[in-house]
């Protein structure tokens, strides 16, 4: 470890408590990380700190020390109904695993209490539990005058002017790893082997399927685009990688969601399936690959993605496939986010196993539904990606797409409407007719369609009397309408939020005209408050704001 660590604790020049000493002693540190070592004795100084450091390299313990000997040296001690920090995290799992580690040293403190709320959970019980500790809201409690520190592995400029929303004057640090010139800007760990692989839309699934055939041994996370890719490509998997654990987690799983997560981490080998509710914060030591089936929506999601693995001085590697006409997003991060990429030749001797998909979709409605699902989730999630400038919804091959989803069918969706496919050849099957293979669903399906039937027949016979029928009447018809789609639009859509990507938007516009010098310093701290949700930046960690391209 000394080629990642620097200093014993006990050189910081601000003695640490003797049990918080004990506890890291327990974990086997005996000495700090650079980030560590560069910013907790500016914490100690009473000083904000906005840093950045390369994932995987300490940035948890870089927050959670401080604020223990913080909240210990008070002179004035903390009521029982006194928050004495909260830590804000983008995702969950990243919630539960900061609880953990901050768990290990709060033990030895019993005067100290600390909760975790997570989405997900019987919120009754959270308030209760929260109640029980005599806390009514927690932004009451928070004090004007507090320490505020931002940590994070892709801290853009345009980040740090998103801070001063937050912190005051805060000492801005970027931590290189060790052994790293500190003239390198490299974002992503040096031991990390990070692969591009330029492949068909039809030829990825192979293209992955023969790579975990061949690496059953070790520990994998995919990362998809959306969640209803990573339902069908997850099940996909399952059928056709055998013999090795296949987890699936995404942000629409509500009950499972903590378990699998939990569940992964205590595999000694196996493939998690996931969105970017994986990418940020997640530690997960023994991770080997991190694939990409899926480009992420932003450039610094790449690096958080890859930084799930080669995590405090460990190797490991990262491959992301790309569609030819994506080949230039290796520049692109290679310029934007100082991430070289080495290509992977495409892997020889692949097994075709999109018959077999196709095969599974014929087998079960359950199987072809998902398939379409995530086929048009796919494709709304591209519309939307943030470097629209690589990623260009016009350029995509959708009947290459088609095939790589191993559809039956082209789903009707506006994307397509007008377009002709000559080069997707659909099965020539009634696919009204492919039934559930879950006899319960089956038949519920047959009473619906039924249903519908009766409906139909009944409404040919009115048909002349809705022709007439009031005119509000119909409109509230239309509306109703078209709240059903756009609810729809919502559920398939990419993992990310509408409301966060609308704020996202939001704030990126504004920096586009800060950067332009159309609105001044003021107008646009004062245009991201009014956006909202982000003024909440008095925690340690935030989603950042990404790069536009
Ligand atoms: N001083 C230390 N000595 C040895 N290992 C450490 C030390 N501090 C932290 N670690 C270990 O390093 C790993 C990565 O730490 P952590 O998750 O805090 O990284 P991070 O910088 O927050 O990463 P990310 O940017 O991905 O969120 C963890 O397994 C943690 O236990």
């Amino acid at each position: 470890m000394e080629h990642v660590t620097e200093g014993s604790w006990e050189s910081l020049p601000v003695p640490l408590h003797p049990r918080v000493l004990g506890a890291l002693q327990e974990l086997g540190f005996p000495n700090m990380t650079p980030v560590q070592s560069a910013t907790i004795p500016l914490f100690m100084k009473n000083k904000d700190v906005a840093a950045e450091a390369v994932t995987g390299s300490g940035k948890t313990l870089a927050f959670v020390i401080p604020v223990l000997e913080i909240l210990l040296r008070r002179e004035e001690k903390l009521k029982k109904s006194q928050v004495g920090a909260i830590v804000i995290t983008p995702t969950r799992e990243l919630a539960v695993q900061i609880d953990e580690v901050l768990s290990h040293f709060t033990k030895h403190f019993p005067q100290l209490s600390q909760i975790l709320w997570i989405g997900g959970r019987n919120p009754g019980e959270d308030v209760e539990r929260f109640k029980a500790q005599g806390i009514n809201t927690i932004l009451e409690f928070l004090p004007k005058q507090r320490r505020t520190g931002l940590f994070s592995a892709t801290q853009t400029q345009e980040v740090e002017n998103l801070v001063r929303a937050g912190l005051r004057n805060p000492v801005r640090i970027s931590v290189k790893e060790k052994g790293v010139a500190a003239s390198s800007t490299q974002k992503t760990p040096s031991r990390l082997e990070n692969y591009y692989m330029v492949c068909k839309a039809d030829e990825k699934f192979n293209q992955l399927v023969h790579f975990l055939r061949n690496h059953k041994q070790e520990k994998h996370l995919v990362f998809f685009s959306t969640c209803a890719c990573v339902e069908y490509y997850g099940k996909a998997l399952e059928a056709l990688v055998r013999g090795v654990a296949i987890l699936c987690l995404h942000g629409k799983m509500k009950h499972r969601r903590n378990r699998t997560f939990l569940e992964f981490r205590r595999l000694q080998s196996g493939i998690l399936v996931c969105t970017d509710v994986m990418a940020r914060g997640i530690d997960i030591p023994e991770v080997n690959w991190v694939m990409q089936y899926d480009p992420p929506s932003s450039a610094s999601a790449f690096v958080h993605r890859c930084g799930r693995t080669a995590r405090i001085g460990h190797g490991g590697s990262a491959l992301v496939f790309l569609l030819p006409m994506e080949e230039s997003y290796v520049s692109f991060l290679a310029l934007n986010q100082k991430c070289p990429l080495q290509e992977m030749r495409l892997q020889k001797n692949t097994v075709d196993c999109l018959p077999k998909l196709k095969a599974m979709a014929l087998a079960d409605r359950a199987v072809f539904e998902k398939g379409m699902k995530a086929f048009v989730s796919y494709v709304q999630a591209y519309a939307k990606h943030e470097c629209n400038l690589i990623f260009r919804l016009k350029d995509l091959d959708f009947a290459s797409l088609a095939r790589g989803f191993a559809l039956l069918k082209m789903p009707k969706m506006p994307e397509l409407r007008g377009k002709q496919f000559p080069d997707f050849v659909p099965v020539d099957v009634n696919t009204d007719k492919i039934p559930f293979k879950d006899k319960i669903r089956e038949k519920q399906r047959q009473k619906l369609l039924e249903q519908k039937r009766d409906k139909k027949t009944e409404n040919e016979g009115r048909k002349k009397f809705i022709k007439n029928k009031a005119w509000s009447k119909q409109k509230a018809k239309k509306e109703k309408k078209k709240k059903m789609t756009e609810k729809r639009k919502r559920e398939e859509g990419s993992d990310i939020e509408d409301e966060d990507m609308e704020e996202l938007l939001n704030d990126t516009r504004l920096l586009k005209k800060f950067k332009k010098g159309k609105i001044t310093e003021e107008e646009f701290e004062k245009g991201l408050l009014r956006g909202g949700k982000r003024t909440i930046k008095t925690d340690f960690r935030i989603s950042d704001l990404e790069d536009a391209c």
